[in-house]
């Protein structure tokens, strides 16, 4: 998280008319249990950045691989588990305790109150679900009957010492108010105060505060500057990562309207526009040093955050990342790194917590969940560990696929990293974001004091499992189940009485590998929404409080549920994001520090890319026609699907261009290839944008705006050519298995004209019906026919909750 004030802008809390609404609401209804903790964290909306999102338990011990590991990859992962105190001040010397959310005395009181601990009372009296009878439970009693003891203690001392601390709403974790119009937002009244963090281990020598960057900052003392000179990403890179060009603004320049479009726990995200396409608009994940963090560690930090999302850049489901860049010192950011990104439109939370989430069908939040899950098949297929899966790290693309984003605690998981028959490296200490975190993790979180016996070495991929688990729970109630997965959470012991007790009592083979009978039913507080226990077999199989015996990937895949989910895009799919071209590299010795952008023209005259000059003569756009009758000119090499991506290979084909275009011999077939991929690219954005408006009146061709540059000529050229009787993709017959998505999307905008009165015509059904989705305009007679047609509105999701910035975040992008 960054500290600046232009980071405020971006989740920041509710307006105050919309805070006093909802204080409103809050009095007047029934539940005092809810009510109070409501209007707590009403109250702390005025506290600013630091209940922007919920504050994460400080780690000491540090998150290491196992002790199969011959070298700790994981450990050079670290960041400070002391983002905690970083973000939030005020919760320094916040005493330890077993509950993890810091109440003041008013919420707190009546958390105790209403806090079950199924140790303390009869079996039938906590249950409330499923049979009524408890699981005789021994495991953890001892350590629980005296962690209940500690808890009192603390208790008592929070509602002296500790009252107003910012906090977490545990409120909202699993209630249900009286007012259906708050329930549908899953983290509580303020979307912001509740996105948590992640946590890093912090396996920092403490020596190391003697850093002479610590001291280093712009006036924040929570964003510590680089010392100059920032070293060159090329020296952090593998081989077959190493960039053409290294400054942010030899090819890149800052947009207009520049606010950040997201924040984390140590990066600031913002749009960028190519220096060369107007509509290359990509993001700039700008990363932070954070709290304790040596300039070298940060190096290393970032360059395998880097390497690992670039490894993973060759799927649909996975947020490309293009290149690690310096960033200078300008009036946006403070020097440093970061990376070029594929731009999301929101991400998972920002849907999840719009008012209409609540009325978004099952099918379209399985669709969600299932694409989650391929991006998570994916990952683990390539070698890696997410570990840090949470809605805020799902991007949704403009087309309403979901994509996986921040590696920033990822891992390769085999002991012998890219040998993917050696074993799961296990790991070792605090990380990722709770709830998502699985109890096995949170043993190690300091905060908690679990005795060291606990704190086993997990297995990394079984914390991915878990995490989609609690998303798809938390989807299907539209609020988390809990706040923290460890016996110190009230509702999570709950979870955890509820899943024996529905073992013990009716199906005592839940637990086998490969079986598929009915998971729990309405009578679980935790499944009742799903109406469906096939459903909730999934979900509850993935967030298997018990690691051993956890839905792995595999199993996911293999339960029949899930295979017949539907999605509107499939993981084979090629996705139409294309790299940002490279023409301009500075070499480091030129290039100073806080240089300011460049403009295009002097680009253009200092640029050291021979064949600039020359592409400007020889770029012959073709027309939308000769496309649409042979649109695949140029076949890209994508990894497909599950196939392994090469380890370290994450430079994918456009980005190896950009460093060849530095060949001669290569230059005029590169410059032609571009050029047509442009005006495709162009053409097809155009065609979104038609298709992606909600006109409700018929949409003509001729009702382009009339703004004439070539590619509209051409999109209407195009468009009126297209006969009544689809030809599908023109002469040049192209196998099935080879059709691109924007085959897919030419031979579906004939077919749509077919089907419309006209074919000049786009009518409103036509329009409406073209979802967001990359498969909304699937050709039932065309090469994809094989394949579900499948329609969603991802997108599509009202939201009547105004002025809150993660909303306007979204809608000005
Ligand atoms: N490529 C992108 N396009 C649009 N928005 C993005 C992009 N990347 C990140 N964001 C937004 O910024 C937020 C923070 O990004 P990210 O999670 O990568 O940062 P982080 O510092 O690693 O966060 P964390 O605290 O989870 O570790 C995301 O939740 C998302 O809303």
């Amino acid at each position: 998280m960054t500290g600046n004030g232009k980071d405020r802008e971006v989740h920041k809390s509710p307006s105050v008319s919309t805070l006093k609404l909802l204080g409103k609401r809050l009095f007047n209804s029934s539940s005092h249990t809810d009510n109070s903790s409501l209007l707590l964290s009403a109250e702390q909306l005025g506290n600013g950045r630091s209940l922007r999102k919920r504050p994460t338990s400080p780690s000491i011990g540090g998150a290491s691989s196992g002790g199969n590991s011959p070298s700790s990859s994981a450990g050079a992962r670290q960041r400070s588990a002391s983002l905690h105190k970083k973000k939030n001040n005020a919760s320094a010397g916040f005493s330890n305790g077993p509950v993890s959310s810091h109440k003041s005395s008013a919420a707190l009181q009546d958390l105790i109150k209403h806090s079950n601990n199924p140790y303390l009372n009869s079996p039938s009296d906590i249950l409330g679900t499923g049979t009524g009878i408890a699981s005789t439970r021994d495991r953890d009693r001892t350590f629980l009957d005296r962690e209940k003891e500690k808890e009192r203690a603390r208790d008592k001392e929070r509602n002296t010492h500790h009252a107003g601390l910012p906090q977490r709403s545990n409120s909202m974790a699993s209630h249900h108010f009286p007012n259906e119009n708050i329930i549908y937002n899953p983290y509580g009244i303020s979307p912001n105060h509740a996105r948590p963090d992640t946590a890093f281990a912090d396996t920092l020598n403490m020596k190391n505060e003697n850093d002479l960057s610590f001291y280093m900052h712009d006036g924040n003392s929570k964003i510590r500057m680089l010392p100059l000179p920032i070293a060159n990403p090329n020296d952090f890179l593998p081989e077959d990562m190493k960039q053409y060009s290294v400054h942010l603004t030899d090819n890149f320049a800052f947009d207009t309207d520049n606010k950040p479009i997201g924040s984390g726990g140590s990066s600031e995200v913002r749009k960028v526009k190519s220096s060369y396409r107007q509509k290359g608009i990509y993001a700039l994940k700008k990363l932070n040093m954070i709290y304790h963090e040596s300039p070298e560690k940060f190096y290393k930090r970032c360059s395998k955050e880097f390497i690992i999302a670039k490894h993973l850049s060759h799927n649909v489901h996975i947020t490309k990342t293009f290149y690690l860049l310096k960033v200078p010192t300008t009036t946006y950011t403070t020097r440093g790194w970061g990376f070029i990104m594929e731009l999301g439109v929101k991400d998972l939370f920002q849907l999840m917590e719009r008012t209409g989430w609540k009325n978004v069908p099952f099918s379209e939040k399985y669709c969600l969940f299932k694409q989650v899950a391929q991006g998570v098949k994916f990952c683990h297929d390539n070698g890696i560990a997410h570990r840090d899966l949470k809605p805020e790290n799902v991007l949704i693309s403009k087309e309403g696929v979901c994509k996986l984003t921040d590696f920033g605690i990822s891992d390769w998981y085999h002991v012998v990293p890219h040998d993917y028959t050696s074993p799961v490296k296990t790991c070792q200490g605090m990380i990722g974001s709770p709830p998502y975190t699985p109890p096995e993790v949170m043993y190690f979180d300091a905060k908690k004091h679990y005795p060291e016996r606990f704190q086993k070495p997990y297995d990394p991929l079984a914390m991915d499992s878990y995490a989609l688990g609690v998303m798809l729970i938390t989807m299907i109630n539209n609020i988390i189940p809990f706040i923290d997965s460890c016996n110190t959470d009230a509702r999570f012991r709950e979870f955890e009485v509820s899943y024996d007790n529905f073992i013990n009592h009716q199906n005592p083979h839940f637990r086998d590998k490969g079986c598929h009978k009915q998971g729990p039913g309405s009578e679980y507080s935790l499944a009742r929404n799903f109406k469906n226990t096939d459903a909730t077999r999934i979900a509850w199989r993935l967030a298997d409080p018990n690691p051993a015996t956890r839905y792995t990937m595999d199993d996911l895949f293999e339960d029949p549920f899930f295979q017949q989910i539907e999605t509107c895009v499939e993981p084979d799919d090629d996705d139409l994001v294309r790299a940002p071209e490279l023409r301009k590299s500075t070499s480091v010795s030129d290039f100073t520090e806080n240089s300011l952008d460049a403009s295009p023209e002097q680009e253009t005259i200092h640029t050291s890319n021979p064949f600039l000059k020359k592409e400007a003569i020889t770029s012959k756009p073709r027309s939308m026609l000769e496309i649409a009758q042979s649109p695949s000119l140029r076949q890209k090499s994508k990894v497909k699907g599950n196939t392994k991506a090469k380890p370290h290979d994450g430079a994918d084909e456009e980005d190896q261009r950009s460093i060849k275009s530095k060949q001669q011999e290569h230059s005029e077939d590169l410059n032609e290839d571009e050029e047509r991929d442009e005006t495709m690219e162009d053409a097809l954005n155009n065609v979104d944008s038609l298709l992606e408006k909600p006109t409700p009146t018929s949409t003509k061709i001729e009702n382009i705006p009339s703004e004439e540059d070539s590619t509209r000529k051409e999109l209407k050229s195009m468009l009126n050519s297209i006969p009544a009787t689809p030809t599908h993709n023109g002469p040049t017959p192209v196998p099935a298995n080879a059709v691109t998505s924007l085959d897919k999307r030419m031979s579906d905008l004939s077919l749509k004209s077919e089907t419309s009165a006209s074919t000049k015509n786009f009518g409103p059904p036509d329009v409406s019906s073209s979802s967001n989705s990359l498969r909304s305009l699937g050709s039932p007679g065309g090469p994809s026919s094989k394949k579900k047609n499948v329609v969603h509105h991802h997108l599509d999701i009202t939201n009547s909750v105004t002025n809150m910035s993660s909303v306007s975040a979204f809608i000005s992008r």
